[in-house]
């Protein structure tokens, strides 16, 4: 099918804006990739350290015989219910590497939040810039620079981000990334919803509250809600990252242990001795443009407007929400996994799952098929399913929808635009997520309420003071404030109040959940408020309008006031100057470096 002419165009103006940045990114790995291997490269000294934690057989084999030797990326540990499954994907690999007459290593372990745990809580102004952490934990796993490939294990939210932020700084290193599965599906995330709102209002207790959300997050795997976690697997599989389908196959089954195994095997094939595909050569201008036409036709997760123009940027690549915004508006909305509908990442997955998805794009001509991947098929090849057989798997090809309300072809899409629309204004451009938010919500016009805080939202919503139609503005919420929390809390006593009929808005420098979807959410507001930006203009009363359809966020105050007007300031008590604890002080140089939302929140520039 012939590429989409505005595929084709937004690519082009990619490409151009990053002709300079993306020439020198290529002519590092060139020169990275001239050079000897490691064993032979480094001191003797050098090599005898590297190697003398190994099984003295591997040891002879990586140095005398000059076998390849695999580094293990691994951001295993057991507070993600994501990632303890990695516990033991570490020996898994060695075993499959020394039978294919390689030796790997776990070059080093890098950090891993879990969102669903910090949500709401101090731990979440560490999120964001966890992920740059993240990317200097993989750098310091690889600089050891003993390896002729790397396996990278990690999932969840900043995670994989982070992880190919860091990988594509050793662009010459043949990558592949190693996912571990969703979790089976427990009670519904429209009834643990539920169940919250009935929390928010009061009528139902702790212990009725405890219960629904153990029932929902109940074993090892990824939470099966459409989030940034499982919006990265779906990316990662666009981008040819990953052995075809294996984003959402269940952790500790058969078929899971074979996928692992075959992400050893697709390494080997693509070694500088084989195949060679250095990360860096796969992910180019048409690889990321694969990865947002597989984001808006999923509804993913918002954070990815943020982590990867991040991630584009590593790779010489520079792309912007207007990217996103002109893609948009020819990328079909393809599957609804909640909070774009109700169904799960598993129903996802029966219904055609990854596969589906990017062969109805290639299809349409949506997505650049003739890229280079981890698979000897190209993009092709993550259109077929390993299904599970004697001693092993075979390879299908996709079918059809195996669920029409879950996945739709691209001939009859849920609608005919992406999930994720940009905002722009004079309160400065924001992004919000469509797909999740009910048709007559789209537009909302009402008077501000400005809150300096999610807490000082919540405290106003139990003390009953928001039954009417309002836009809660929180801000001080943005990469330099307070490291950009996500606000997934607020979600459920806005949809009360939506529930109730009154017309709310959140707008905000700040994130949200990928799981945050039903209430209208201009995020990512930028500049930011403590950045000068027009949030901290913004008073009680002022009339704000919200319009998706338009692709405005306005406040419609007279010019000449709105001119005038003195920019508040953030609060003493919210800076981390005043000593906030839980680690953020650590932190305080990235929020000073960090660019802002649209530009990735990059801390290292
Ligand atoms: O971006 C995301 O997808 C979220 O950060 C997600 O990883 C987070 O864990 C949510 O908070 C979980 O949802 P609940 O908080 O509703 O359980
Ligand atoms: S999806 Fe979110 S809540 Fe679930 S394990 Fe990953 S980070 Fe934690």
């Amino acid at each position: 099918m012939k590429l989409h002419s505005t595929v084709d165009r937004v690519t082009e103006r990619i490409r151009e804006r990053s002709r300079d940045s993306r020439a020198a990114y290529l002519g590092l790995i060139d020169q990275m990739t001239q050079r000897q291997r490691g064993a032979d490269r480094m001191g003797c000294a050098n090599v005898a350290h590297a190697f003398a934690g190994m099984p003295t057989g591997d040891r002879f084999k990586v140095v005398a015989e000059r076998v390849p030797n695999l580094g293990i990326v691994t951001a295993y540990n057991d507070m993600l219910s994501a990632h303890a499954p990695y516990a033991g994907y570490p020996d898994i690999i060695k075993h499959e590497a020394r039978s294919l007459g390689a030796t790997a290593q776990v070059a080093g372990g890098t950090p891993a939040m879990c969102d669903g745990v910090t949500q709401g809580t101090p731990g979440m102004e560490l999120s964001l810039f966890s992920r740059d952490t993240i990317a200097m934990g993989a750098a310091i796993a690889l600089s050891h620079d003993v390896f002729d490939g790397a396996l990278m294990l990690g999932i969840c939210d900043k995670i994989v981000p982070g992880l190919l932020i860091g990988a594509l700084h050793f662009g010459h290193l043949p990558t592949v990334f190693v996912p571990a599965g969703p979790m089976t599906s427990g009670l519904s995330n429209k009834d643990k919803a539920k169940v919250r709102e009935q929390a928010a209002q009061g009528l139902v207790g702790r212990k009725e509250l405890m219960e629904a959300e153990q029932k929902a997050y109940h074993a090892q795997g990824t939470c099966t809600f459409y989030g940034t976690a499982n919006s990265n697997q779906m990316l990662l599989e666009a981008m040819g990252l990953h052995v075809p389908s294996a984003a959402f196959v269940t952790p500790g089954t058969a078929l899971r242990e074979q996928l692992t195994r075959e992400a050893v095997r697709t390494l080997m094939g693509i070694l500088p001795q084989r195949r060679f595909a250095p990360i860096g050569r796969i992910v180019d201008e048409r690889c990321i443009v694969n990865a947002m036409a597989a984001l808006l036709a999923t509804g993913g997760s918002t954070n990815h407007l943020i982590h990867w123009v991040a991630v584009a940027r590593s790779a010489g690549i520079h792309i912007d929400w207007d990217d996103f915004a002109t893609l948009s508006e020819v990328v079909p909305l393809l599957s609804r996994v909640y909070p774009n509908g109700s169904a799960d990442v598993n129903a996802f997955q029966a219904a055609g799952g990854t596969g589906f998805v990017i062969r109805e794009l290639l299809d349409a001509g949506l997505m650049h098929e003739d890229v280079l991947t981890v698979r000897e098929g190209g993009l092709r090849e993550q259109t077929r399913v390993p299904v599970e057989g004697e001693g092993g798997f075979s390879w299908q090809e996709t079918g059809a929808s195996g669920d029409l309300s879950v996945c739709r072809p691209a001939t009859e899409p849920f609608s005919p635009i992406g999930g994720l629309k940009l905002l722009r204004g004079n309160l400065g451009r924001a992004v919000i997520k469509v797909s999740a938010v009910p048709d007559d919500r789209h537009v909302i016009e009402a008077p501000a309420r400005v809150f300096d805080s999610q807490e000082q939202l919540q405290k106003a919503f139990s003390a009953g003071e928001m039954e009417q139609d309002m836009v809660c503005v929180v801000r001080w919420q943005g990469p330099r404030a307070n490291g950009m929390p996500e606000l997934h809390k607020l979600t459920p006593p806005l949809a009360v109040l939506q529930g109730k009929g009154f017309r709310v808005a959140l707008v905000t420098d700040g994130r949200m959940s990928g799981a945050s979807g039903n209430v209208p959410a201009a995020i990512h507001v930028s500049p930011e408020a403590l950045a000068g930006g027009p949030l901290a203009k913004v008073r009680d009363g002022d009339l704000v309008r919200l319009d998706a359809n338009a692709g405005t966020l306005e406040v419609l105050v007279p010019a000449a006031e709105w001119d005038g007007r003195e920019n508040a300031t953030m609060p003493p008590a919210l800076t981390v100057e005043s000593g906030r604890g839980m680690g953020r002080e650590l932190f305080a140089g990235m929020r000073r470096n960090a660019t802002t939302a649209e530009e990735g929140a990059c801390t290292w520039l």
